[in-house]
């Protein structure tokens, strides 16, 4: 079939705007709050509702078994990607942001087959923007077609990272030694916006040069992986290497030589994979 994707790249736009609009009703109301990995990994009532209410509706429109599913609320052991028609569906990225208010909210949803993913949609429902991106068919906000940065120079880029939910004392000094290395290159500035899935959105528009981060998880980074690439820049592994969704690793960039100069500057450290395999290489391109 030549289009065979189509209906479902529709409806996940679809999904991810029911979702969305959940997320505005219930942002204002007291919530409560729990903890997963730590005090700081933070999850509510909402997250999971929403994950529900998304894979409720794939599953109603495309059948219970036809499809695969890993969330971020209902993916209890390891993220296992295999051949089949698969969503990766993350349905409050900035979990800490909508416990807080502070307006930068998503709602992820990515659609992978035989391991290669196929389109990714992401609502960062706050500013109501709705980025979609299919293999071969461009990356759009609101249906207005988005590209990348031309900036090749670091010393005219601003970068985004995020300070990730660990706070154990070597892996924070990793993480602000890399930080304050790329800061005094010098860049223009350093961001975050608190959600890695609009963080690539920003990349995908222009907005910043990259965005780089360890510890996020796929279902983060797998739709904004499909989105900036669609908009004319690259993803890779932090070490330059090729992408790999279950590696937690992630840089994304509107240009190598961006991504180039901020791979000198990481220190990189150790997290557990997604899937679970372990001591697995990372090879390096650059
Ligand atoms: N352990 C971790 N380390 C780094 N980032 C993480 C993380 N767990 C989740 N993230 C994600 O990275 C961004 C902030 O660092 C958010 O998109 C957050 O997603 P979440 O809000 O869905 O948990
Ligand atoms: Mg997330």
């Amino acid at each position: 079939m030549a289009d065979e994707w189509q209906e479902a790249y529709e409806f996940a736009v679809e999904v991810a705007r029911k979702a969305g609009m959940v997320i505005k009703q219930e942002i204002d109301k007291e919530m409560k709050v729990l903890t997963k990995s730590s005090t700081v990994d933070l999850v509510t009532k909402t997250d999971e509702r929403v994950e529900k209410i998304i894979i409720g509706s794939l599953k109603t429109k495309f059948g219970e078994k036809a499809h695969k599913f890993i969330g971020e609320e209902s993916t209890e052991k390891g993220c296992e990607l295999t051949d089949a028609p698969t969503w990766i569906i993350d349905p409050v990225d900035g979990t800490t942001n909508f416990v807080h208010g502070f307006p930068f909210v998503a709602v992820s949803i990515a659609f992978a087959v035989k391991k290669e993913l196929e389109f990714g949609v992401v609502y960062s429902c706050l500013e109501d923007k709705m980025y979609r991106a299919r293999n071969g068919k461009g990356a759009f906000c609101n249906d207005e077609p988005i590209s990348v940065s031309d900036v090749k120079d670091i010393t005219k880029s601003i970068i985004i990272s995020e300070h990730g939910t660990d706070r154990t004392p070597a892996k924070v000094e990793k993480i602000f030694s890399t930080m304050q290395k790329i800061l005094c290159i010098p860049v223009h500035g350093l961001r975050g916006s608190g959600t890695a899935a609009t963080n690539m959105c920003l990349v995908a528009t222009g907005a910043v040069e990259a965005f780089f981060e360890i510890g996020i998880h796929c279902w983060d980074v797998a739709a904004g992986a499909v989105i900036v690439r669609e908009a004319g820049g690259i993803v890779l592994d932090v070490s330059g290497g090729p992408f790999d969704l279950m590696s937690r690793r992630m840089l994304s960039a509107n240009h190598e030589d961006i991504a180039k100069r901020i791979i000198k500057e990481i220190e990189v450290f150790e997290v557990p994979r997604d899937d679970g395999v372990k001591h697995l290489q990372q090879p390096s391109s650059f």
